[in-house]
């Protein structure tokens, strides 16, 4: 940075050197009629030409080195917040544009620090040298060229305000195309539009958006016309009216030379090139901050999950889970869960069933803190969920949800996302134990086939497999399973049930059941019905109690299970 502050300083001083040589070329050299002097100053103003050409490529390297390592920073600053953030953050934006605002908003502002930051240090130091200079050689003439200067003053104003519209306006369309690209252009959106034969509509949608883009951009490069049309007129302007200024100084007061005047106009020129900058700045700045609007509207947003100063890290658990009065809400005004009590006791499962949309996901997402209780509390070996680092409490607990998602990479690197360092032979074991090593072995690359965007190219019972197998190698104590609900093949149903064994063996589970076997198997069985447990009990005593369990035993698990 200093070094890139003295090549500015350096290039500004240096630059007014070949005016003040025309002008002795013209007042000393050519009078005299001498042929040496006037090749030593010409030597001089090439020499010093070259140098500040050279100095300009180190300022550019240098320069792009500082901006593009300011992008970066701020590139990895967003996506580390982002990543802290909860997952309501996550449910309420979308994909795309999230993505556009880490590639385009931040990529937008590189030319703020590459050109705008540098040209404005060099800018100033311009004008300093030069109105040093102008000053100097005669007052007089300097107060007129430097009187021109406030008519750029004037169109950069209303253009500024303009452009800020337009390139907010911009940034939000560019979102929403890159939001059409994300959302459609994936595996999973490609069979909705396919199934749903939508292609029309979205390239339509897609074209709308795409031509308001481009309409926004024609309007701002049009903008920013008329405006550079203005100031160069200015500038042409400048030298004529130094001409006659100079002029009637000279054969009125012949305070000045010819050679004076000369060096005026090429001096004028470059105290016209900073101020068109500066104008440039200030509409480059404003659009600008039309971005940093935009990207700090992402950075200022606080996660609604965060860890206590002082949370307590456990390096190791027994398992046992205690839900007290618990009431939440996904909105702040209806509550999904409403006075949710229960104990699971360390390596008991306990089951959860119930009707669709009655809870039993959410009372799941709570244990980890995926989201936070409204009231009450949730208690893991007797600590607050919420005292407890969030590393330490998410890395006692193992989830396997029915929509697997796996990362387009191969089966090996999806599961040593569990562990890092798991070996070969502890990944194989894993495998073995979830019964998916030998479909796994079948395949032509093994462990090393690509699994495809969220693993489509797996079938649902596989990729719980795989799922199971990479919780194992996590080898957590308490276990979240949600059972899948569309029927399996009994090939597969058996695979899983086999793969269940090792997984909650010894190890507190939430099973969210909706199998028979699975629901005989728990130790305890709680009844959710729109966010409330209305019944506890193992299968039979729930049976003997001829409650709603019963009514749902007849209706749903009996002719499942049939
Ligand atoms: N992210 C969310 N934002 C707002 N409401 C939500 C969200 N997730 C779920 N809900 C709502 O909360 C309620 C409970 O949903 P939940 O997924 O916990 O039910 P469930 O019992 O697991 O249902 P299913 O058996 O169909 O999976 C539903 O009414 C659902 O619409």
């Amino acid at each position: 940075m200093i070094v890139l502050f003295m090549t500015v300083i350096s290039t500004s001083i240096l630059g007014v050197v070949p005016s003040i040589l025309t002008k002795n070329v013209i007042d000393i050299a050519l009078p005299q009629k001498n042929l040496k002097l006037l090749v030593t100053y010409i030597f001089l103003s090439f020499a010093t030409t070259l140098l500040l050409n050279i100095i300009a490529v180190r300022q550019s390297y240098l320069n792009s080195i500082v901006s593009k390592s300011i992008i970066r920073d701020l590139r990895s600053i967003m996506y580390n917040h982002l990543e802290h953030m909860s997952i309501s953050f996550f449910s309420n934006a979308k994909t795309g544009e999230i993505t556009s605002r880490i590639n385009n908003d931040i990529g937008g502002i590189e030319s703020v620090f590459s050109n705008t930051f540098i040209q404005l240090l060099s800018g100033i130091f311009v004008f300093l040298t030069t109105a040093a200079t102008l000053f100097y050689t005669n007052w007089m003439l300097a107060i007129v060229s430097l009187l021109t200067l406030p008519l750029f003053v004037i169109p950069t104003r209303k253009v500024g305000k303009k452009r800020w519209e337009i390139a907010l306006k911009t940034q939000s369309k560019l979102a929403e195309l890159t939001n059409i690209i994300t959302e459609t252009l994936n595996i999973s959106g490609m069979f909705l539009i396919k199934l749903f034969t939508k292609e029309k509509e979205k390239y339509r949608e897609f074209e709308k958006v795409n031509n308001e883009v481009t309409q926004l951009q024609i309007r701002a490069t049009i903008i920013g016309r008329w405006f550079f049309m203005t100031i160069q007129t200015f500038i042409a302007i400048g030298p004529m009216l130094i001409y006659l200024v100079g002029g009637i100084i000279l054969i009125r007061y012949n305070t000045i030379t010819i050679g004076g005047i000369v060096m005026f106009v090429s001096l004028v020129s470059r105290l016209y090139g900073p101020v068109s900058t500066f104008s440039n700045i200030h509409v480059d700045i404003i659009r600008s901050l039309a971005l940093f609007e935009r990207i700090f509207q992402y950075l200022d947003l606080k996660s609604e999950i965060y860890e206590k100063e002082n949370s307590i890290v456990v390096n190791s658990v027994k398992g046992n889970i205690k839900f007290k009065h618990v009431y939440f809400s996904y909105d702040g005004f209806h509550d999904t869960l409403k006075d949710i009590n229960f104990e699971i006791k360390p390596g008991q499962m306990a089951a959860l069933v119930g009707p669709s949309g009655a809870g039993k996901t959410t009372i799941t997402y709570l244990l980890p803190r995926l989201y936070d209780v409204k009231m009450g509390g949730i208690f893991l070996d007797g600590i607050d969920v919420r005292d407890i680092s969030l590393s330490s409490l998410r890395s006692h607990i193992g989830m396997v949800t029915q929509d697997t998602y796996l990362f387009n990479t191969t089966i090996k690197e999806n599961l040593l996302f569990a562990r890092q360092n798991a070996t070969d032979e502890e990944i194989i074991s894993a495998c073995k134990a979830a019964y998916i090593h030998d479909f796994i072995e079948s395949l032509p690359n093994g462990y090393d086939t690509i699994v495809g965007d969220r693993g489509i190219k797996l079938s649902g019972g596989e990729k719980q497999r795989i799922s199971i197998a990479r919780t194992l190698l996590k080898d957590p104590k308490i276990i979240i399973f949600d059972e899948a609900t569309s029927a399996l093949d009994s090939n597969s149903e058996f695979y899983i049930q086999k793969a269940l064994e090792p997984l909650l063996k010894s190890r507190t589970s939430l099973v969210i059941a909706h199998r028979l076997s699975t629901i005989i198997a728990a130790d305890v069985i709680f009844v959710v019905v729109n966010g409330e447990i209305v019944e506890k009990g193992s299968h039979e005593e729930l049976l003997k109690k001829g409650g709603i369990y019963k009514d749902l035993y007849n209706t749903q698990f009996k002719i499942k299970n049939a």
